[in-house]
């Protein structure tokens, strides 16, 4: 078994969605990002490229490549499905948590499950999605950004 854990961050600005776990929400901002800045995902690749000591996201897929602006990030996390099942590990669970006073996120979280779980070849049963505001304080409480965390651990396959 192996574990690891990734943390996230973008700022809001211009725009009309934030695109978290693979769901487009609807919200008075998007945020800053080189691909579609979806800090669910980027934070649960990183906690499986560390789980396999492969580095982090920007590593895999730098901001300095043009193939990634704008990208659908899922197919960063399909991209880590591969480099498990190449170094012989499927996903045991993940734990995924999201920080941001606005959007609501609990009405969104099953299909995020179900569309993590999908990209990584897991039931969703397997896969965690929570969310907390950060009262108002910080960063987050200003609602100036949003972040995410996540923890994974991997099973041999
Ligand atoms: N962006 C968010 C933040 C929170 N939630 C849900 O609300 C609950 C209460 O949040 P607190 O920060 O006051 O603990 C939290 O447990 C989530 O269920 C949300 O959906 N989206
Ligand atoms: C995802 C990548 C893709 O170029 O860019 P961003 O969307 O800016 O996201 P970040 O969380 O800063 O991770 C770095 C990059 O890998």
């Amino acid at each position: 078994m192996r574990i690891g854990q990734g943390y996230d961050v973008h700022a809001f600005g211009p725009g009309d969605h934030v695109v978290l776990g693979g769901v487009s929400i609807p919200h008075d901002h998007g945020v800053v990002a080189h691909s579609d800045g979806d800090v669910a995902i980027h934070a649960l690749c990183d906690a499986i490229l560390g789980a396999l000591a492969l580095g982090d996201i920007g590593k895999h897929f730098p901001p300095s490549d043009e193939r990634w602006r704008g990208a659908d990030s899922r197919v960063f996390l399909r991209h880590c499905r591969i480099l498990m099942r190449e170094r012989g590990y499927a996903l045991g669970n993940a734990d995924v948590t999201v920080v941001c006073e606005r959007p609501k996120v609990g009405p969104h979280a099953e299909r995020m499950r179900a569309l993590l779980a999908d990209d990584l070849g897991v039931e969703a049963d397997a896969i965690s999605v929570k969310a907390t505001t950060s009262e108002k304080l910080g960063f987050t409480g200003r609602g100036e950004g949003i972040a995410a965390m996540a923890v994974v651990l991997l099973v041999r396959a």
